[in-house]
């Protein structure tokens, strides 16, 4: 009997592109007896729909494997794809264009350029992939909006706190359609409200079909992930899927 799917038309199989494959990914830093392996042979793939927590204790390698996934660094070995693209190759002036088109970052030290206001910092990475002015200075806006942060539209990152600060490089993170979503400790200055509405929005940026990494101390927040890997030493030691939210995170001897 034919497969009911078949009878219907969809293929049985339908070939999913991972938004981002990491494969077998080392990272060593400075030389012979002052060498840091950061990452040992860490591989991971995320698809798009997906949402994958990255915790471990400090100096376990994340901020590295975000970075090295957003090829803001070369990986020592191993293979890097974003959208099915080897990203290995490129110069880094094409390294540059993959990630501006494909991958939205927020840093730990949110990186605004501090000589632009909040919604020229939003609108940047949308005209420099040729956007109108005035059309990437509405999405900014609205970008802005979503984030509860419309009223910073027109500061300077030296005249925000902390917090709005993160809010505005959150919003430049998501704005437009990027299907990779790199966040490192994206909440880490943020009250809890504003740590939720954080999730809540990235959440639904992942439900609409981006795919997402986010490095966090809170198994709160890994909880909005569909899977959280546990870094140490610069090796996944554990992969849990997070079906029942945090208690199903805690007790991993995570310090
Ligand atoms: N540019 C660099 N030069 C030398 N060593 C580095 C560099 N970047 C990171 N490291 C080292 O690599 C290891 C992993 O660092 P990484 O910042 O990725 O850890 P982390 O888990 O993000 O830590 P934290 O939670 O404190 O941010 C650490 O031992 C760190 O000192």
């Amino acid at each position: 009997m034919m497969p009911a799917r078949a009878a219907a038309g969809v293929p049985e199989t339908t070939l999913v592109v991972p938004a981002l494959e990491l494969i077998d990914i080392t990272r060593t830093y400075g030389t012979a007896e002052n060498q840091v392996h950061a990452l040992r042979g860490v591989s991971l793939t995320v698809c798009p729909g997906e949402l994958v927590a990255v915790m471990g204790p400090s100096g376990s390698g994340k901020s590295t494997l975000l970075t090295i996934a957003g090829a803001l660094e070369i990986a020592s070995a191993g293979t890097v794809r974003i959208g099915g693209h080897s990203v290995g190759q490129l110069s880094a002036t094409e390294r540059a264009a993959v990630r501006r088109r494909n991958a939205g970052f927020v840093f730990q030290d949110y990186n605004l350029i501090p000589a632009l206001t909040a919604g020229e910092n939003v609108a940047l990475p949308l005209e420099l992939d040729g956007r109108r002015p005035r059309a990437a200075r509405r999405e900014a806006r609205r970008a802005l909006m979503e984030i509860d942060a419309v009223e910073l539209t027109d500061r300077f990152p030296d005249e925000m706190s902390g917090g709005q600060r993160q809010r505005v490089a959150i919003a430049r993170a998501l704005v437009g359609s990027r299907r990779l979503i790199l966040a490192d400790e994206p909440t880490g200055a943020l009250d809890s409200v504003t740590g939720e509405l954080v999730m809540r929005l990235l959440r639904s940026r992942i439900d609409a079909g981006a795919a997402g990494v986010l490095v966090t101390h809170d198994a709160r927040y890994a909880a909005w992930a569909d899977r959280t890997i546990f870094l140490r030493d610069g090796q996944v030691v554990q992969s849990a899927a997070t079906p029942g939210g945090p208690e199903t995170l805690l007790g991993v001897g995570l310090q």
